[in-house]
């Protein structure tokens, strides 16, 4: 990975790119997704690729779903290149009439799908004082509203199909350590509540629903924090560093696929034990908390 000359690294550089999802090792069967079809919201960012790449390389048929085409499309055509089969989608979760035109697609070019991973979402880095009322619901939006969207419709499709389904969302840790994004732990603990509601209610519809808190995973999404900020993070866990797309993509794999078939309404940390212990400021630390 590269390093700017302030030691700070270009946002494009942080995380596994395609060459490296490509020929990263894994501990699944290469036919352990054969036969199925998975939709990645989020599709061409840093988890979602990497949950797509492994997913497809297991044999799984990938739709990836995101706002900007242009991304999407790099994303595919790395993929096909590498024999997997992939399609794309543009959409916007926060709008229901976008998400059903998404999920109407995907049945009928596709056949619909097997298994659904929210992973589009994210968050700007900000005093909860400061917050505009713009800047919560455009992330209340995205991150609740949003993953609810894809949620009911996959729901709907599967129930009308008699087809059973499994979605894994991907969240963040909200109970311990996380400053200055309220608006996406209060989302988030949104999701987490809901997921575990529906992981009952929709039990009889043989849907099972988990999610995943990633901890500090480097992906071009770090570009909104502070290189300061960024340089921290391998500190905020037990484990003293940053962790890998793919190793999220390997709990996307355990939790939605056949291995996790006895598992819903569950919620898996893939950070490093910074539930437990460790902080993560996003914003500058206040001087109240220096010791
Ligand atoms: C120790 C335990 C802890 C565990 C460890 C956890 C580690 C966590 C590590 C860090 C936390 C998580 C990181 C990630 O999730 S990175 C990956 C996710 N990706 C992103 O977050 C992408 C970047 N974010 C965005 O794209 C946007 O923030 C957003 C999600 C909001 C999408 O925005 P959209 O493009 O739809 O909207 P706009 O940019 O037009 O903005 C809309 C309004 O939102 C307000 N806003 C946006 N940015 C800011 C900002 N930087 N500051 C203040 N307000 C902001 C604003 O009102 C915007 O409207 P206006 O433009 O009209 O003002
Ligand atoms: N990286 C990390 O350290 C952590 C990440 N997470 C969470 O994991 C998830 C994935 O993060 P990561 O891969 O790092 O982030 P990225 O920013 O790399 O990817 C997120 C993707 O979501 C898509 N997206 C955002 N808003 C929308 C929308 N309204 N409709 C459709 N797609 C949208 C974006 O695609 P496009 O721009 O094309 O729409 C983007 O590619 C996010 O929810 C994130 O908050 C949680 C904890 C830590």
């Amino acid at each position: 990975m590269a390093e700017q000359e302030s030691g700070a690294r270009e946002p494009a550089e942080f995380g596994l790119d395609d060459a490296a999802l490509a020929a990263h090792p894994t501990v699944y069967a290469a036919d352990a997704f054969a036969g199925r079809t998975v939709l990645v919201s989020g599709g061409a960012g840093g988890i979602g690729r990497a949950a797509a790449w492994l997913l497809g390389r297991l044999g799984a048929r990938v739709v990836l779903a995101g706002r900007n085409a242009e991304k999407l499309e790099g994303a595919r055509t790395a993929m096909a290149a590498h024999g997997l089969y992939v399609r794309t989608a543009v959409v916007d979760i926060r709008e229901p009439e976008s998400v059903a035109a998404l999920f109407a697609r995907v049945a009928a070019e596709a056949g619909g799908i097997d298994m659904l991973i929210n992973s589009a979402g994210g968050q700007f880095p900000q005093a909860a004082i400061d917050f505009s009322a713009k800047g919560w619901n455009t992330v209340i939006n995205t991150n609740l509203n949003g993953t609810w969207h894809m949620m009911q419709a996959a729901a709907r499709a599967w129930r009308d199909a008699g087809r059973a389904g499994s979605i894994v969302n991907i969240v963040v840790v909200t109970t311990h350590g996380l400053h200055g994004v309220a608006h996406t732990i209060a989302a988030r603990a949104g999701v987490i509540g809901l997921s575990q509601a529906l992981a009952v209610e929709w039990a009889p519809l043989d849907i099972r629903i988990n999610c995943i808190a990633p901890g500090v995973i480097e992906t071009p999404g770090w570009r909104v924090y502070d290189p300061k900020a960024v340089a921290a993070y391998p500190r905020s866990n037990p484990m003293m560093r940053n962790g890998s797309t793919w190793e999220v993509a390997e709990a996307c794999a355990y939790l939605g696929g056949p291995a996790g078939g006895f598992v819903t309404g569950e919620v898996l940390h893939v950070a490093g034990g910074s539930q437990l212990w460790g902080e993560t400021w996003t914003i500058e630390k206040p001087d109240y908390f220096r010791v």
